[in-house]
Parts: C-alpha cells; structure tokens; sequence
C-alpha cells in the first residue's frame, strides 16, 4: 500500500527518487475502496494444486479480493473431476460479458505442442483478445507467458536443448519499473520448461521490455509500458517441493532426467531443497496487484459476477 505523506515532507522526494511509492493528499482522499475481481484461468491438470499456490499469494495482500477460477469448456480435464470443476470454477462465457481488474494465466505441460495444436488454443486467442479491453492487467505464467507473447506481439517460442530445470538467480534488467519495487539485486525462482521465448524477438519489438532475466534460465519477467499484460516465464509460485514431485515422477517414469539445478542441498536428492524464492513470489505478486490492478483499475467496472 502507498504511504501518504505530506507534500513537503523531505522523505517524500528522497523515496520518490528511490522507486518508493508516495501518495499525496489529494490522491489519497480522492481513492475509493472496494474488493478486487481476478480471474485465475488454470491450464493446469493439477489445478487443486496450482489454486493453492495462486491463492497463497494473491491472499498475502491487504487488499479484499474475489477469486473468480475458470477452466477452458473446449477441453475435457484428465486430471481434475468434474464435480470439483463443476463446484469451484467457471467458463469464460459465463463472464465474458464483464470487467476483470485482474487475469492470471497459469502454465501448462504443452510447451513441446505447436500453439495450434492446443486443444484449447481458439478459445484462449478469444480470451486473450477479450482481456485487451476487459481487465485492467493480465499476469501471463510459464507456458501462458510463451502463448500470450506469441498471441500479442509475435514473440517465437523456441526449443531448449535441455530442459530448464532447477532453481535460478536472476538479476533486474530495469531500474525504475513499479513491478520491481523492493526486489532484491539478485532473487532465485524455479522453471521447468522444455521451450523458451525468442528474446531476439522480444528486443526487436519496441511495445515489450525485459525487466529481469536469468545467465542460465534466460528472460524472466517481461512486460508492455503500462503493465497491462505481464509475462513470467518461470514459476515462483511453486511449493518447495514441486521440482521434486517433478523429478521422482519422471525417474519413476523411467525417464532420463538431470536432477534440478541449484535446489537440492550439494545435489543430493536425499536431502530437503530450501524455499529460497518464496519473498520474492510475494514481492512480485504485491506488487503487480498493488501498482497494476488496485491503483490502476476504476472504481466502477459494472455488475459483480
Ligand atoms: C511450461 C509450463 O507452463 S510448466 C507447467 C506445467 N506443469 C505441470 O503441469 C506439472 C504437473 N503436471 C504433470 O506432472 C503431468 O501433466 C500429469 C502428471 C498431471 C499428467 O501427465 P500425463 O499423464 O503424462 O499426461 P496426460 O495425458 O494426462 O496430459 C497431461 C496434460 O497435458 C495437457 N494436454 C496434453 N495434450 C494436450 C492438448 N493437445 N491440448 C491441450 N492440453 C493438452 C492437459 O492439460 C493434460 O491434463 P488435463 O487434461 O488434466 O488438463
Ligand atoms: N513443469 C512441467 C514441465 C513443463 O511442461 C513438468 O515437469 O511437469
């Protein structure tokens, strides 16, 4: 939340130079309150899961928010029962005729399909298009950051010689971005994905900017000027131990997999990984639903869902 602070506090320039948010007065008076609409659109066939983690998160916020869960209705879910998916969630035609002021697109284990071949990739190029004009900012996650850059703006998705597995430092890439605010010099996140986004692509495309990036897990945190659409291609809201649920089920698989990088201690599968990036997940989702949903989005946005 904003500090509020008089005008001619002399902090309030010394924080303002530091990317520290200040409010003043009038602002401040002007603000109405009210609970926040997000969506969680979850590709995920772990979707109970997945709905842990993202709550966890967007949870640890002063702000009251209404958790609205969608799943695609142009794919039929192996992993998830019908009666959960008929108790907790939605489809996008049951809403599309409202505002969000928030979206998240969570990841999905077909990075290694072309787009096109997604089951539900017409449905999610409409949803896509409809969150241009009907949500105040859309957090894109993992293989949705790969779908929503190719979606917008083009952006190749492009194979990996090995898999991006394991835990990694990554550094900011962006001085003065409000998404950044607070993160550390160096913060650690997990991927596990097979593909990657061309950042030859993302450079040459002057509505995009890369705000933090990865020596060994490549581009992170992708953003347009006005935060309207965010692209993570990692997964900071995984628990400590998803990595490991990954890598015994792929040994058990009998598949031939590199243990993830940077996660156990002195990579010993036997010994319990550290969370290491659990401030920085809060940090980045905070931020994104102080500085790009409440702040920005009006107080009018039509009738509750
Ligand atoms: C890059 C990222 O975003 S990473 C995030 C994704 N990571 C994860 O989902 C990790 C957890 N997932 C898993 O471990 C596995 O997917 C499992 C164990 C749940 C299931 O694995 P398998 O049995 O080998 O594969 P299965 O045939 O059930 O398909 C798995 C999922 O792939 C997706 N999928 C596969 N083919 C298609 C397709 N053509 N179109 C759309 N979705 C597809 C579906 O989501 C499907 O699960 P769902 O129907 O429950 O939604
Ligand atoms: N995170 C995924 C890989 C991307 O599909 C997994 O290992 O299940």
């Amino acid at each position: 939340m904003p500090i509020k602070i008089p005008d001619s506090l002399p902090a309030k320039e010394v924080l303002s130079g530091e990317n520290i948010f200040v409010m003043d007065e009038s602002q401040a008076f002007h603000q109405d309150i009210r609970p926040l609409r997000i969506a969680i659109l979850n590709l995920m066939p772990t979707k109970e899961t997945t709905e842990t983690q993202l709550l966890r998160l967007i949870g640890n916020s002063p702000l009251q928010v209404d958790v609205i869960l969608l799943h695609p209705s142009s794919h039929t879910s192996k992993n998830t029962s019908p009666e959960h998916l008929k108790s907790f969630y939605k489809t996008f035609d049951e809403i599309s005729d409202r505002r969000l002021d928030g979206l998240i697109v969570t990841g999905a284990p077909v990075e290694q399909l072309e787009f096109e071949d997604v089951n539900y990739w017409e449905e999610l190029k409409e949803i896509f298009e409809w969150s241009k004009h009907n949500v105040t900012s859309t957090m894109h996650i993992c293989w949705a950051a790969q779908a929503g850059l190719y979606h917008h703006f083009g952006v190749r998705k492009v194979s990996l010689p090995e898999k991006c597995f394991g835990v990694f430092p990554h550094t900011l890439s962006h001085n003065n971005f409000k998404l950044l605010r607070g993160f550390d010099e160096v913060f650690h996140v997990p991927h596990s994905r097979h593909t990657d986004v061309s950042r030859e692509d993302i450079e040459a495309n002057p509505d995009l900017q890369i705000l933090a990036e990865s020596e060994e897990a490549g581009v992170y945190l992708v953003s347009t000027h006005d935060g309207r659409q965010i692209f993570v291609t990692g997964h900071s809201e995984y628990d400590p131990f998803s990595l490991k649920w990954e890598y015994d089920r792929d040994i058990a698989k009998g598949m031939d997999i590199a243990l993830p990088k940077h996660y156990y201690p002195k990579d010993d599968p036997q010994r319990t990984p550290p969370a290491v990036w659990r401030a920085h997940a809060n940090l980045l989702f905070a931020n994104w639903l102080n500085y790009y949903v409440y702040q920005e989005t009006p107080y009018d946005i039509g009738p509750i869902i």
